[in-house]
């Protein structure tokens, strides 16, 4: 029995905390079978291999008295590479105190764990069900809306460097100036309504108009406004910060493809790039 879980990619620019795209790299747990205390079986650097594991602190966290496990995880996700990685953890360990405690948690009582878990639904919602996804928490609990996958590759300027979630969230202000917020809320509002509209002409300019967040990181992440600006020569509809970074997500017209990434190599930028696809389904369990 097998968890497959996706990545994501959060903000797309001024949805900053709100809206997120499930990716195709993917994290896998396997249930080995019960065991006296939990194992984790990984390869994946000095990550916990016992019950402080991410994974199993999120199971634990929603069902406590779970029988402990051996798994096997396996994940191509970058760990503090802006993908969604922890996010990826916590919803495959609420898949898992689901499957093994018999909740049959609904998708929505899902999110609303993850999301409380997170702190924002930005990457869980998506990670849960799949495709791009627009959240928010209003009166108390979370909600989220699907939009439509936007006809685009999705690739990714994935940088040599980590760049944890909680150092990219510490360059942020405390508050911003009501002019501000409500300038900054009126590019989101008016993104999320091209993306909506399928109107990526549009939606790619607010993408790239975002004033909460990329203006602080920026600075962390000095290839983002060299990508930006080559794909407006080359192809891509919009460029962004993906998750607090430092991986740039650009989304870019199949037909042009090698002419960004060939731009994105002339501009002497080394790291890895890959191309991903929107992921149209959340965390499943295989046989
Ligand atoms: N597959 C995993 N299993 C257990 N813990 C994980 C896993 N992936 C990520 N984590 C935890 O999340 C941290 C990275 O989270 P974060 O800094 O938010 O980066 P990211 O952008 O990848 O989410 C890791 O240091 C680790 O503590
Ligand atoms: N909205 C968050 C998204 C964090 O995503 P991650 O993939 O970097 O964990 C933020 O921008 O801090």
């Amino acid at each position: 029995m097998k968890i497959k879980v996706p990545a994501s990619s959060a903000n797309l620019g001024p949805g900053f905390d709100s809206i997120g795209v499930a990716i195709s790299l993917y994290l896998t747990i396997e249930v080995l079978g019960e065991s006296d205390c939990w194992q984790v079986d990984h390869s994946l650097g000095d990550l916990p291999r016992d019950e402080k594991n991410m994974i199993v602190q999120a199971a634990l966290s929603v069902k406590p008295d779970l029988h402990p496990r051996r798994l096997r995880v396996e994940s191509d996700i970058p760990l503090a590479h802006g993908l969604g990685s922890s996010s990826s953890a916590i919803v495959g360990g609420i898949e898992l105190a689901d499957q093994l405690g018999g909740l049959n948690l609904a998708p929505h009582e899902k999110i609303e764990i993850a999301s409380q878990l997170e702190g924002h639904p930005d990457n869980v919602a998506p990670t849960i069900l799949g495709s791009l996804v627009v959240g928010c928490k209003v009166n108390g609990h979370f909600t989220a809306v699907k939009a439509p996958v936007p006809p685009f590759a999705m690739i990714a300027y994935i940088p040599a460097y980590n760049l944890k979630t909680s150092d990219a969230r510490a360059v942020l202000p405390a508050e911003m100036s009501f002019k501000d917020a409500v300038q900054a809320s009126a590019v989101a509002n008016t993104a999320v309504a091209a993306l909506f509209a399928q109107d990526y002409e549009k939606a790619g300019e607010l993408m790239e108009a975002d004033l909460f967040h990329e203006r602080y990181r920026s600075r962390l992440v000095p290839e983002l406004e060299i990508i930006r600006n080559l794909g407006h020569e080359h192809g891509a509809v919009a460029t962004y910060l993906s998750g607090a970074g430092p991986t740039i997500m650009s989304l870019v017209d199949p037909q042009h493809i090698s002419d960004f990434i060939d731009a994105v190599r002339e501009a002497g930028l080394k790291d890895e790039i890959r191309r991903l696809e929107v992921a149209p389904r959340g965390a499943f369990w295989q046989e």
